[in-house]
């Protein structure tokens, strides 16, 4: 289905590394074109061989039939009226809410609760969903089997010579010491520890294809007598022994994205020593209140004036739960966003610290938790209707942030990003960080900005406070759904206000 599809584009090409400047060129080009048709008044039947592409098939394939379950009259151009039994073409969901559909050569928005799928188009679709990995391994091992990834990882130099500096400033401590370079890649740890320090054993575990390169390159360095590559999932690979050090460089856009920190756990409780070191040893999640002045310029204030004309129902749509523009750019976090320090409207905040040692996969995980409140008359069964079921989320990954502007300025959205520490296998004390702020030299990861959808001007003085939460996808393992609460004090007002907001970005499922 080309909307999966696009979805899991989306991911593979946001494995930890982002290649687009947009989310959205990626969008479903068939979508963009019928729009694009839409505006210029013409309708599908009429501009079929405008639409013709060499991609057409492909596109095709993402149209889904909907029966409507009732009529509906739509309000404004831009919504598409139906009659009970008529079935529908839908060609986009970009909200919940409202879908992009065509009715006999008409196109508009349709409300989604009118309408329900084909039984039989419904069932395929469930099937297809079964069938699918929750890890999306095939994809995810894919794309590090190739050098793209590696490319980019490597060219990073902050990230890749933090690496280098922990085994460096180490390299007495790791003298004869068995390590387990956990997702090697192209072996560059390991090969930092054989050639700079002395272990005794150097175990480097990957699962992508590229372990098969691995080997020739250990070779072509002269380190096989201290490197081995095993290739397999590293929740599955034996060792002959345990190790004293578990070094992986895991981390994902937002710190988490893609939950390799799983896999690194998994092989912790696996293979670690008792009193062995983990590198890195902790890692924390920054947040900080943010203009983003020239994104919004470029994707929301671009619709107010371009070429003199009135684009602005693109941009606010009375219509619509949310109008089109704030819908494509900002319903995901902008990866790759590098915010210039100035544009912090503040003080970052460490909103989440974990630790290496202690964290456990269950952690990771939103736990629903279900209490039943037994009638005082039924039997104590979960199945009894009469019994009242409360669920509540007991568990999540979740942190708090209060921020007192430095500055007046306009609040865009918050700014994203991630340190990690290494600790030194002597003292314990921490003795390399590497840290992907804005007040570092940037790395691939750069930042990860969340958009609000309304910019709201704030004044020095004023706070911000909330919370953020970190709901992993339940079905889908590398994916999670970043929430922001935030309430605004105004220290302006005579009498003290108080704006709040909240939004949920997924990640991408
Ligand atoms: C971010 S890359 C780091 C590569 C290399 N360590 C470096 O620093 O350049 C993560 C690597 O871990 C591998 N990987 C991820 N999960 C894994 C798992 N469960 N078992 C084995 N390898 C894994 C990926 O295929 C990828 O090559």
């Amino acid at each position: 289905m080309q909307l999966k599809k696009c979805c899991d584009d989306n991911f593979t090409a946001h494995l930890r590394r982002v290649y687009i400047s947009s989310e959205f060129t990626d969008a479903p080009s068939y979508f963009v074109k019928r729009f694009n048709l839409f505006l210029s008044g013409k309708t599908a039947g009429e501009s079929k061989s405008d639409m013709q592409t060499e991609n057409e098939e492909e596109e095709d394939a993402s149209v889904e039939e909907y029966v409507a379950l009732t009529n509906y009259t739509g309000s404004g151009s831009d919504q598409l009226s139906f009659s009970s039994g008529d079935t529908l073409l839908v060609h986009s969901k970009p909200s919940s809410e409202w879908w992009w559909a065509e009715l006999k050569g008409d196109i508009g928005y349709v409300p989604a609760s009118y309408l329900r799928q084909d039984a039989a188009a419904a069932a395929a679709e469930e099937e297809e969903e079964e069938d699918e990995d929750p890890w999306q391994d095939e994809e995810y091992f894919g794309s590090y089997g190739k050098l793209r990834l590696h490319l980019e990882m490597l060219s990073d130099k902050s990230r890749t010579e933090a690496y280098r500096q922990v085994i460096l400033s180490n390299s007495a401590s790791l003298r004869n010491k068995v390590v387990i370079d956990l997702g090697c890649g192209t072996g560059i740890i390991s090969l930092f520890c054989a050639q700079l320090a002395q272990p005794s054993e150097v175990f480097a575990v990957e699962a992508s294809s590229m372990a098969e390169y691995t080997r020739q390159l250990v070779k072509q360095n002269g380190c096989e007598a201290v490197v081995t590559v095993l290739q397999g999932r590293a929740e599955e690979i034996e060792l002959p022994e345990r190790v004293d050090v578990l070094v992986s460089e895991w981390m994902g856009n937002c710190l988490l994205f893609e939950f390799m920190v799983e896999s690194v756990l998994v092989a912790r409780d696996r293979w670690l020593k008792e009193g062995g070191v983990m590198w890195p040893s902790s890692a924390t999640l920054t947040l900080v209140p943010c203009q983003a002045n020239s994104y919004y310029a470029e994707k929301m204030a671009f619709w107010e004036q371009p070429y003199g004309l009135d684009f602005t129902p693109l941009q606010i749509n009375p219509w619509c739960y949310r109008p089109l523009a704030q819908q494509e750019f900002f319903t995901k976090p902008k990866f790759s966003h590098l915010i210039e320090p100035d544009d912090c409207l503040t003080t970052p905040c460490d909103v989440l610290c974990l630790d290496m040692y202690t964290l456990q996969v269950k952690d990771l995980e939103v736990l629903w938790v279900f209490l039943f409140i037994r009638n005082g008359s039924t039997p104590h069964t979960l199945v009894m209707v009469t019994n009242i079921a409360l669920c509540f989320i007991s568990q999540e990954i979740k942190g708090q942030f209060h921020f007192c502007l430095e500055k007046s300025g306009v609040f865009h959205g918050f700014t994203a990003w991630f340190t990690v520490h290494f600790e030194s296998l002597e003292t314990g004390g921490a003795t390399v960080e590497l840290n992907t702020g804005p007040n570092s030299e940037p790395t691939h990861w750069k930042q990860t900005l969340f958009m609000l959808d309304r910019p709201v001007s704030v004044f020095a003085g004023d706070s911000i406070s909330g919370n953020i939460l970190l709901r992993r996808n339940s079905v889908w393992r590398r994916h999670m759904t970043v929430t922001l609460h935030w309430s605004i004090n105004s220290s302006t007002e005579e009498t003290d206000t108080t704006q709040v907001g909240t939004k949920s970005f997924p990640m991408w499922r």
